[in-house]
């Protein structure tokens, strides 16, 4: 790779809760020993997205290389925008709900072959709110469970394991949701309405098994019931999902009013507490790099 087409790195130093100086000497040694020029950027927390979109366009940057979560590569595809400049992922995150759907290698090695080979998938991006969505996002009880994990001191799994009885307990449920999507109107009650552009969490839980990341479409799914074997089913992509446990509605277009203020995360990322969501397929992809095996099973 000539200097002309340099790779820029970016990582984030606090994501994922652990320090990165292993991580970063493993990918240096690697991208030293196949000869790639790169530049690295260490986010601060402060403006990172004009200063990645700076380095961009004075180094005329066109891959990026992305260590760290779901909020880091939000960053990097905001200051990417409409340019044609291809991400690719070392995930380094606490949840790393995106990578989770390509089923990355888990070496550093193997991971920068993906960054550095072929294959890639031009992502769908969702605007939801005015927030942008690459992932997920929900209204209901699981928003409200990562407010509360975000509000606590224990981190992880356990930590959201914690949160949940207290949420079942402040959770008014089930919610009124009235959604519009393309031109038909839904009126029903649940406990979660989720947009998803992926096939599951970064837990591992199913929840769109239909999900194709780049197909011009994202699924809105109305969890009706709290069931706890239908909860378990998401474990599997395979099994049945239970029409009285989840609708599921393909869309490039949906709003929801609910009479009372609902929990909204996107991406992980808890949002407010919002009476109105309204969320569309944007016309802007994302070329992530990704392994070979997966344009056909995204
Ligand atoms: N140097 C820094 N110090 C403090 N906060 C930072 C710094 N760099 C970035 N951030 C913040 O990190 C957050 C993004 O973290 P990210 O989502 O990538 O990690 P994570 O939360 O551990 O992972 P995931 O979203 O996958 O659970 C943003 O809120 C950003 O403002």
């Amino acid at each position: 790779m000539d200097s002309k087409n340099k790779l820029l790195l970016v990582v984030n130093p606090i994501s994922g809760g652990s320090g990165k100086e292993q991580l970063i000497q493993e990918i240096t040694e690697v991208l030293n020993h196949r000869k790639v020029v790169f530049t690295t950027y260490e986010t601060t927390g402060e403006k990172d997205e004009s200063h990645i979109r700076k380095i961009i366009e004075t180094q005329s940057i066109q891959k990026i290389m992305v260590v760290g979560g779901d909020g880091t590569i939000q960053t990097v595809a905001k200051a990417v925008d409409k340019r044609d400049v291809a991400l690719s992922l070392i995930p380094a995150g606490s949840a790393n709900g995106l990578a989770s759907n390509f089923q990355f290698p888990t070496t550093v090695e193997d991971q920068i072959d993906i960054a550095l080979g072929d294959s890639y998938i031009l992502l769908d991006m969702i605007s939801i709110n005015d927030h942008l969505c690459l992932h997920i996002a929900d209204l209901g009880i699981n928003a409200t469970l990562i407010k509360n994990y975000e509000n606590s001191e224990i981190r992880g799994k356990l930590g959201y394991a914690l949160q949940t009885i207290p949420t079942l307990m402040e959770s008014d449920l089930p919610y009124s949701f009235s959604l519009t999507i393309d031109d038909q109107t839904i009126n029903l009650q649940g406990v979660m309405v989720a947009i998803a552009n992926a096939k599951q969490f970064g837990t591992g839980a199913v929840i769109n098994p239909e999900g194709q990341m780049d197909d011009g479409i994202f699924e809105v799914l109305i969890f009706k019931k709290l069931m706890l074997i239908d909860i378990l089913k998401t474990l599997d992509e395979d099994s049945y999902r239970n029409p009285e446990f989840v609708e599921c509605y393909p869309a490039t277009k949906v709003s929801i009013a609910c009479p009372s203020e609902v929990s909204l995360q996107v991406d992980g990322e808890f949002i407010g507490n919002v009476k109105r969501v309204s969320a569309e397929l944007l016309s802007t992809k994302l070329k992530i790099m990704v392994p070979t095996q997966e344009p056909n099973n995204l």
